[in-house]
């Protein structure tokens, strides 16, 4: 029988249509060093952000020569070491569309929090706190809108930036502009220099610690917000922190951090800072169809 170990959880009706097709699903976390054991004895491990499939796990398995695929149940595959597994005869395959809606949602709702004081006003009207005056906001109509990176993700933000009347301009790698886009492509500094806010939507970089430090937020308009529910670590914490104290970033928002969960306090206790846990791709819909699309993945490779 063909085992397979979801080992950050899944979809409750995805599980059950394994298992009505004669797959053994175990629904289990395993921390390690007792994960090096447990891997041994699947064929399928489906992981979401927080089980890091790292060579020597992949090392572990090996030595069972059981495992035949790893299935990330979202977009980044940055907690998978790729490329070691496939040179190992493991394949690797993730569901890059099913949470696309869900991430930019956040995204848009971070804008409103940030540009509206609402985290901040949360937590002190609880506190019996009544900041009228404190809390003057911004609107986004008519604001800049500055994205890093231009997938499935930013375009979504992009549609409904633009329904709110937010100008958006937008960067990427590839400098590839998508066919009848009507939105700018720009260089990233320009994109630094004009946006008033920025959202990353982006893998993590391979070769250097972050995208955004000192440097880069020196080149960004005064007071300018950021967003980040792309990957932990793309601003470099440190640096924000300094540039909220100062006053050259007014607000930012973040869902990604460099640690998760984050022990960097200057970040969990800033007052301009509107956090949520990673959570871009928490969404009903998004876990139903993520689970849709690892029965898929499943169904086919074993066809
Ligand atoms: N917060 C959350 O829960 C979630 C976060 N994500 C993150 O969002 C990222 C983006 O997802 P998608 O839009 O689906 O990916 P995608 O592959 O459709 O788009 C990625 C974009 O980033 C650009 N890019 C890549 N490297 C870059 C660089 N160094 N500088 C500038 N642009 C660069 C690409 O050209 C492309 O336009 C994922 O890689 C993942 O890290 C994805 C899902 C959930
Ligand atoms: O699985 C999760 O909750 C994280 C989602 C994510 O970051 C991704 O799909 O890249």
């Amino acid at each position: 029988m063909i085992r397979i170990l979801t080992a950050d959880g899944m979809e409750q009706g995805a599980i059950r249509t394994l298992e009505d097709l004669g797959y053994e699903v175990v629904n289990e976390h395993y921390e390690l060093p007792e994960l090096n054991e447990k891997i041994k004895e699947f064929d399928v491990i489906v992981v979401r952000s927080a089980t890091k499939i790292r060579e020597p796990l992949i090392d572990e398995a090996l030595k069972s020569g059981r495992l035949k695929l790893i299935i990330r149940g979202g977009v980044g595959v940055d907690n998978i070491d790729v490329k070691y597994a496939e040179e190992k005869g493991i394949a690797v395959r993730n569901t890059p569309n099913a949470s696309s809606a869900s991430v930019a949602e956040l995204a848009i709702g971070h804008l409103f929090t940030i540009a509206r004081h609402m985290h901040s006003a949360n937590v002190t009207m609880r506190k019996g706190e009544w900041n009228k005056k404190k809390y003057s906001g911004i609107e986004l109509a008519g604001k800049t809108l500055g994205l890093i990176g231009f997938g499935r993700i930013a375009r979504e933000v992009a549609l409904r930036a633009n329904a709110l009347g937010m100008k958006v301009i937008y960067t990427n790698r590839s400098g590839h502009k998508p066919e009848n886009e009507p939105n700018r492509y720009v260089t990233m500094e320009e994109l630094f220099k004009e946006a008033d806010f920025i959202s990353l939507h982006m893998p993590k970089l391979a070769d250097k610690p972050h995208l955004i430090g000192k440097e880069e937020i020196e080149m960004m308009k005064d007071g300018v917000y950021l967003v980040n529910t792309a990957r932990g670590g793309l601003i470099d914490e440190d640096a924000l922190c300094d540039a909220l104290d100062s006053g050259k970033v007014s607000a930012a928002a973040i869902d990604v951090f460099k640690e998760e969960p984050t022990k960097n306090e200057r970040i969990y206790t800033h007052d301009r800072i509107s956090l949520t846990p990673h959570i871009g791709a928490s969404t009903e819909e998004a876990q139903l169809r993520i689970g849709e699309e690892i029965v898929s993945i499943i169904k086919a490779f074993f066809a």
